[in-house]
């Protein structure tokens, strides 16, 4: 039996998941100037500048191609920027990834489903950069992975073969990945999508223990209506960012209507039809 998702508890929540020593007060957790991408003649990215705080939850929100994943992808270095700049805890992408500081969870993800590997094996990924170039698991990355699966209440499914997870089971299982890594910056591009309610809510439990103990998370979701209790700050982009700012200001019906092209009357601030 899959134990109850979101059972286990940060024992002792702490400003561990904060910048490393060092970083200068006040360095933002993300930083992207005047980004810009283009695919061949598409413009999917113009001119965009987002900024996410140390310790802030920021939702990123707009319609189906309007640039979102392609920022995620940008962000990490999975796609190259024709324009602009992004700085991660002060640093550049390629240093905080090889600190492990940048945690990504993909909407698609590219792991085969016929490989032989096992969902533990998948979360240990996240630790790779910690292993050295033996990747050899030691005990702290074992214990590391077990506790990130139990984060997401996959720890009974830790040995099945990850190409045998649900869709959700995935989702939560890459999550767990940059969980394991210890990301003091977490990029999730739609991560509740195929999730069920009880998981999602366990998920978003997760996110806000993360951001409660001093990590950040830049949250792209189609779902409205939780992200006013998740997200603090909320960005509309359409291409460009059209609205910036704190999510009950930016998710007016006026701003929701530019973004999605939708006659404004009958949209609210949690959502379609739902109570301001
Ligand atoms: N590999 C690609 N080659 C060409 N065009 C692409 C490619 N990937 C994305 N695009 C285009 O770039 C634009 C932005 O796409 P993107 O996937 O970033 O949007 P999105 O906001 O994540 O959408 P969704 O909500 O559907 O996931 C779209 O017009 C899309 O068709």
């Amino acid at each position: 039996m899959t134990p109850a998702l979101g059972a286990w508890r940060r024992p002792d929540p702490s400003p561990a998941d904060g910048p490393p020593t060092g970083t200068p007060a006040g360095t933002p957790a993300l930083r992207v100037r005047g980004l810009g991408v283009r695919y061949r003649e598409v413009v999917a990215l113009e001119d965009v500048d987002l900024e996410v705080g140390v310790g802030e939850a920021c939702g990123l929100v707009g319609m189906n191609g309007s640039g979102k994943s392609t920022l995620f992808r940008t962000v990490v270095g999975l796609q190259r920027a024709g324009t602009g700049d992004v700085t991660v805890l002060g640093r550049s992408v390629d240093r905080a990834r090889a600190e492990g500081l940048l945690g990504y969870v993909p909407q698609q993800d590219d792991l085969d489903r016929d490989f032989p590997v096992t969902v533990r094996d998948v979360v240990l990924m996240g630790r790779y950069h910690r292993m050295g170039l033996t990747r050899r698991a030691r005990a702290a990355d074992e214990q590391a992975a077990d506790d990130a699966l139990a984060r997401v209440g996959l720890a009974d499914l830790a040995d099945r073969r990850i190409g045998r997870l649900s869709g959700g089971q995935r989702q939560r299982a890459l999550l767990a990945r940059a969980l394991a890594q210890d990301a003091r910056v977490l990029l999730l591009d739609e991560p509740f999508t195929g999730l069920d309610v009880t998981s999602q809510a366990a998920v978003e439990q997760v996110l806000r223990e993360l951001v409660a103990a001093g990590g950040s998370v830049l949250v792209s979701t189609h779902d409205l209506g939780s992200l006013p209790q998740l997200c603090s700050r909320s960005v509309l982009l359409h291409r460009r960012v059209l609205a910036a700012g704190p999510t009950a200001e930016v998710l007016t019906p006026e701003n929701l209507a530019r973004a999605f092209g939708l006659d404004a009357s009958g949209w609210t601030a949690t959502g379609p039809g739902g109570a301001a």
